[in-house]
């Protein structure tokens, strides 16, 4: 019988206590050492007589472990009660102290130091790597509902911007072992290198059900010893994200050009649509790399600019149409971004997606609000009320647009179901398309990718 021990960076269970549980198990065992500093024993069989361990051919770099074993099978882990009931997997070295008092003990696997920011939850599946590197999350810790993050580790390809700018990542547990052919890196080497904190062995469900009852809330994590809850209570009571500029912290400094499609081997749309070629300006106020790729997919040629980009440079490239993205943060912060896009409706047909709808909400003179906890997911159902059907989306907004507030002439296309707020907007006279979610979400879901074809719709009508 062949087994595998999995030694993974996220180290739970010293070797010399995978050690002595062997030996109090099967005195045979005695002797028994794997060469990781670190492992966790995932032993769920276990032979009566030979073990014997080597390095897998394929362990780089995660450290797989064949045991090859012979006889009965048997369940070792957490049955054996005269095994010493040290739980050192259970030991925090980091504190995640949210803005009401309350403090969650934990253990890091990212970063070290201590970073304040606001929490929200993601009820996603799967795409961490997306969510991680997606730019709208500045200022947020990250919490995932799903129990189990890291199996899939990190690629070279998922990558929605060029670095991760969430300030933290919280999860219920961590893959001990990473399991894909694409992964190139564990998930917290990954995050050490990124510099970003992240903690498990948290009771996400809990801190959710409290974010869901008392709204999103300022949180500090640290995993500095030397100070005191209190303090950390404090500092998370000083910071705000109301209010506060996010995206030309982020933002490209220097227009450049795009053309990399949707690799042909992920590629769903169907049929050419496109013959014609269209320039789009999309503005950078935290782009996603997908919201570029689908674009180049349609036939689009695409400039990105910077988020300050005057609109007068950008009228004089001449564009076929003008794309506002998503970004981070409070779109009423950003009074700059709200009259470049004034400048700009009317003159190109525009398409804004997430942050680039909630400022030409506000540029039609509509207002934007708080919502309690927002939307971070991947399927929220959306009715479409121009097509009369219902899409599955995903999205990550804090903020939404009260659509009380705009002008009678702008139409509400979409609506989300969970909470009937505003998903998108619409004004035929002035060319204008907006969504409040992710038409290019990746890894999906992939309904609500005619948008993009609908833009370029509206660009061929304002052409002929
Ligand atoms: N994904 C986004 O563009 C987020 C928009 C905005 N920052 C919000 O939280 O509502």
């Amino acid at each position: 019988m062949m087994a595998r021990v999995h030694a993974s960076y996220a180290d739970f269970t010293p070797t010399s206590l995978v050690s002595r549980r062997l030996r109090r198990f099967r005195p045979s065992f005695t002797g028994f050492t794997l060469s990781s500093p670190h492992v966790h024993l995932r032993l769920l069989m276990h032979s009566t007589s030979h073990i014997s361990t080597s390095p897998s051919p394929n362990s780089s770099p995660l450290h797989f472990y064949k045991v090859s074993m012979k006889g009965q099978s048997t369940f070792l882990s957490g049955c054996d009660d005269s095994v010493s009931t040290e739980r050192p997997w259970k030991t925090s070295d980091a504190r995640l102290v949210l803005e009401d008092g309350s403090v969650w003990m934990a253990k890091s696997f990212g970063a070290s130091g201590t970073q304040v920011g606001e929490v929200v939850f993601n009820t996603s599946l799967t795409g961490y790597q997306e969510i991680l590197t997606d730019p709208s999350y500045a200022g947020q810790f990250v919490l995932m509902t799903n129990p189990h993050i890291g199996n899939t580790g990190v690629n070279l390809d998922d990558e929605e911007s060029n670095q991760c700018f969430l300030a933290g990542l919280v999860i219920r547990s961590i893959s001990m072992c990473t399991s894909n052919w694409r992964c190139r890196e564990a998930l917290g080497d990954y995050l050490k290198k990124q510099n970003i904190m992240a903690i498990y062995d948290v009771d996400t469900r809990a801190i959710t059900r409290r974010l869901r009852e008392d709204g999103s809330l300022i949180g500090v994590l640290s995993t500095d010893e030397s100070t005191t809850d209190k303090e950390l209570i404090e500092m998370a009571h000083k910071w705000k994200i109301v209010g506060v500029d996010l995206i030309s912290g982020i933002s490209c400094e220097a227009p450049y050009k795009w053309s990399e499609k949707t690799d042909s081997e992920w590629e769903f749309k169907t049929g050419s649509d496109h013959r014609e070629e269209f320039h789009v300006v999309a503005y950078d106020f935290g782009i996603k790399h997908n919201i570029l790729r689908r674009l180049a997919s349609y036939g689009c040629k695409v400039t990105v600019v910077p988020s300050k980009w005057p609109a007068s440079e950008t009228l004089k490239l001449n564009p076929d149409g003008v794309l506002f993205s998503n970004g981070p943060g409070d779109p009423a912060a950003v009074p700059y971004a709200v009259e470049i896009v004034k400048d700009i409706i009317g003159k190109a047909p525009v398409f804004g997606i997430c942050m680039g709808h909630q400022l030409l909400g506000q540029a039609l003179g509509g207002k934007t609000f708080k919502m309690k906890f927002g939307h971070h997911g991947g399927n929220h159902p959306v009715c479409n009320l121009r097509k009369g059907c219902i899409e599955i989306s995903a999205q990550n907004h804090n903020y939404a647009v009260d659509p009380a507030s705009l002008p009678p002439n702008i139409e509400m296309t979409h609506i989300n179901l969970n909470d009937n707020s505003c998903a998108g907007l619409r004004c035929p006279e002035l060319k204008i398309m907006s969504l409040q979610y992710h038409p290019e979400a990746s890894p999906g879901p992939h309904d609500s990718d005619l948008a993009f074809r609908e833009f370029i719709q509206l660009m061929k009508s304002s052409k002929s």
